[in-house]
Order: C-alpha cells, then structure tokens, then sequence
C-alpha cells in the first residue's frame, strides 16, 4: 500500500470516503494488504510480511468475557523501539488525572462558562486541552475528569497516547482527522469519538480554530446502556458505531515524538518511525466513532417528564448495578408531545453531579446564557432547573401548546455518581458566568392558599397576552 506522508495528509489527503467497520464491541479484523493477519494463531513464530505481533490489553488478563477487551497488532517495528520516557517541558499544567484537596476545589454553587475564545497563538490538540472538573484517581483506577480544548493547529511529528483512561471526545466547532493505531477517522461536531486508553494517536485540524469537550474516564470503559422494558431497539444502535479500518505508513521519521500522558502529567519518548505502522489488527479493543443525529430517542407520550437518562448514549459502569461512573446523554432534537405536564426539565436535586455541554442551538431549559461551546456543572444536590424566562413562558404557553418540536439544537449532560472538583483555572475563568444564579432569582411564589391564581392559569394568561396585560 502506498504510504502517504503526515505532511502530505496536512495539505488535505485525508480522503472523504474513509471506511468504517460497523458495530459496538465487535471483534474486528482488518488488513491493508492482503494477508497481513496471521489467521490461526495470535503469535506465528515469524509472521506475514515479517511483522511484529503487540498486544494491547484494555481490561485485565483476567476480566471475564463478556467484559474483556483487547486487541492484536500486527506492525512494521513494535511500539517499544524508542528512548525513555522524559517529563515533557514545559508541562501542561491545567491537565490533572488526581483530585484533592490540594489541586482543586469542591463548591455546591451552580455554575456555567461561556464558550471560550479559540486563541490566536499556535496551539494544537494536546496543548489546547484543560481539565474542568473530576473526581477520584487515574492512579487508583476510578474516576474521571471533564476536559475541554480551544486548539487552532494540527499535531506536527507527535502522537499522544493516555495510559490513564478513554478519551470520549465531543466536538463543538471543527472537524477532527484523528489517525490512531487501528486507521484513521474523520469527526465532525455532532459526531463523539472514543479513543480508549493506551492507543496513540494524532489530531489534525482541517478546518482551524476548532474547540470542544471530553470526557475521560479511568478504570472502566464504555458500553451501550441496557434497554429494559424498551426492548431490543431504539438509543444507540450497535451498527452505527464506527471503528476504522486498518491504515499504515511505513515512514521514517527522525525525532519523531510520543506524548504520553501519564498520572496527569506528560512523558515524551523519541522514536525514528511513523507509529502508524499497523498493517494488520484483530479485537475488540478499539477507536470508535458515532454520529449523534442517528440516535433514536424516546420519551413520554402523555403526561409528565421522564428522567435524562432515557437519552443515555453510551455508558461508564461502576461496580455498583444502574450507577454510573459517567453516563453520556444527550438532548436531540425530538417531539414534545406531553399534556398537562411542564415540559421543559423539572426542578431538581440530584446525587449525580451533571455537567453540560451545547454543540448547537439552544438548551430547552436556558431562555439565555447558555451557549454552544459553553458548559454547566450542577455539583451533587445542588438545586437546578429551568430558568426564569423559560418557566414564564411554559406557563403562559399552557396546555395548547400541542405537540412541539424542539429542532437544530444537540445538548448533552456527562453525569457521575462521584462528586467532581472543580479547577482554580476554570473557577477564575474570563469566561465563568458570576451571574448565573440570576436567571433564578426572578422566579416568583404563586402561591395561594385559593388555588390556581390568575397569572398561573393559561386561559387567563392568554386572554392577558392578547390584551397587553402581560409580556411573555
Ligand atoms: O439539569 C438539566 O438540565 C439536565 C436534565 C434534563 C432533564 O430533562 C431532566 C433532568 C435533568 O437533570
Ligand atoms: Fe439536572
């Protein structure tokens, strides 16, 4: 197979009928020539073409099965030809994989940011990422962080790989070319890719300044949400995801640099040659990608609100049965079809602890203030819910509302059982929203010990509309 320079590939080669393999939690086999999978045994003496055989566990040996994952490749020179591993200079110091008390701080205040600037000065993927928010430990093998990046270059003559845990990264604005072990993948906002833990792998930017979230967890992986009562179809389909197919570059490549992340903090190792160099592979183990708008969603058809995680897309277990380490949900365009039910998200508390992102459109509890590309932490317990203007105009909307579809708009929610903290970086940010509470503030009692009052009920808030007794 003709090799294709990384240089090249900057220029606008990556080409835009990538294949795909289809299915969640396969076991795939893909060859870029012909041959290159040996095909009765893991480790021949001397495989095809001369490769190397390298394994990649992504659960322990001894993880039962219906849970184990890895992968067999098959490349030109192992991963382990290179230098050892150095600290990275200078560090990246808005990166944390541990959360204490020393490097974070907890707040139970709600919180939002406004989407922050792409910067004009160089920056690529790896360099634009900062941690938010997390809880627990790479080292301990629980926990996960929430990341977001502003990056406007590609990656030049390095690839990251994170030994601490899966990268599920949202894009916002901008593609991503992503070229990992396993082939390459074209992501676009709106699409999520998966990069599990220890797969190196390069970001290119084709179209710029490019920004967007990620959540990382370590010590488990994701997988499609049970459906209970909901039957055999519908959320996610298997088929829709998407795992490359084998690519490879047999390049040599002086000085070449792998950025490993490692407890948080970044090593890197020279090598002379491409480590894309994977002619062959099988297994489980694998980069995924998945395009949000082919997600079925489902909802009440009648009355009352049903919870968020009806809209689960890909799930992060604990040990402990129906709580997550981190659910992925989101909030698609769909019919809102309930009756006498207040349709946008209740007020609420919740053990979880939710973070939201917003690809596009708007967020049918936020009349204002929360933008595509900003984000929202709603910590354990902390009370939350439509704001203000939202709720006013619910009620004065009524029960004529009718079926409404909510259209052009993709939030999402990464929610936990453990109780992130939050960065000083992200607390001091220009684009933390000090206001936020505000949109709360205005919310009015109604009560009366009479029953409904006139400004709650929606004929007569209509008949005031219609009159000019009242703006909505
Ligand atoms: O807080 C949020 O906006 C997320 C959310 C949405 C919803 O429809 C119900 C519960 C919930 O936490
Ligand atoms: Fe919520």
């Amino acid at each position: 197979m003709a090799a294709q320079s990384v240089g090249e590939m900057d220029g606008g080669n990556f080409p835009s009928d990538l294949a795909y393999q289809s299915g969640f939690n396969n076991h795939f086999s893909s060859e870029a020539i012909p041959g290159a999978l040996p095909q009765l045994q893991n480790s021949p003496l001397i495989c095809p073409y001369g490769l190397y055989a390298e394994q990649i566990s992504g659960t322990s040996f001894t993880s039962p099965r219906k849970v184990n994952m890895c992968s067999w490749l098959y490349r030109i020179k192992p991963s382990v030809t290179h230098e050892p591993f150095r600290p990275r200079l200078p560090k990246n110091e808005k990166l944390i994989s541990e959360f204490n008390a020393s490097n974070c701080s907890s707040t139970p205040t709600q919180l939002r940011w406004r989407p922050a600037e792409v910067p004009d000065s160089p920056l690529d993927f790896v360099d634009g990422l900062y941690t938010v928010c997390g809880a627990g430990s790479s080292f301990l093998r629980h926990g996960f962080a929430i990341h977001m990046y502003t990056a406007n270059k590609s990656m030049e003559n390095c690839a990251f790989c994170n030994a601490d845990g899966d990268f599920l990264i949202v894009p916002q604005s901008g593609r991503l070319w992503i070229i990992t072990e396993c082939g390459r993948l074209e992501v676009s906002p709106g699409e999520i890719v998966v990069l599990p833990q220890g797969f190196r792998f390069v970001v290119y930017l084709p179209d710029g300044p490019s920004r967007g979230y990620v959540a990382e967890i370590f010590g488990s992986h994701f997988q499609l949400p049970d459906l209970g009562p909901i039957g055999a179809n519908g959320l996610a389909a298997p088929r829709d995801f998407l795992a490359p197919v084998a690519w490879f570059e047999n390049l040599s490549r002086p000085g070449y640099t792998i950025v490993q992340k490692y407890g948080g903090e970044f090593f890197t190792a020279i090598q002379d040659f491409s480590p894309f160099n994977v002619v062959a592979w099988h297994g489980n183990y694998v980069p995924y990608k998945y395009d949000l708008s082919k997600f079925c969603p489902y909802n009440t058809v009648l009355f009352d609100h049903s919870d968020p995680s009806i809209n689960t897309v890909l799930t992060a277990p604990t040990d402990k049965p129906g709580v997550a380490l981190l659910d992925f949900v989101i909030f698609p365009p769909r019919w809102l079809v309930s009756e006498h039910t207040f349709r946008p998200p209740y007020y609420h508390r919740n053990c979880m602890s939710e973070f939201m992102g917003l690809i596009y459109g708007g967020y049918e509890a936020k009349a204002d203030g929360f933008l595509p590309g900003g984000a929202s932490l709603h910590n354990c317990m902390t009370p939350h819910g439509p704001d203000t203007k939202t709720y006013e105009a619910t009620i004065a909307r009524g029960n004529e509302a009718g079926p409404y579809r909510i259209t052009d708009t993709m939030a999402f929610m990464f929610e936990s059982s453990l109780i992130p903290r939050v960065c000083s970086w992200a607390l001091e940010s220009p684009c933390m929203d000090h206001d936020y509470y505000q949109c709360w503030i205005g919310l009015k009692s109604h009560f009366t010990s009479e029953g409904t009052t006139r400004d709650m009920d929606p004929q007569k808030v209509k008949t005031d509309v219609e009159n000019g007794r009242q703006t909505v």
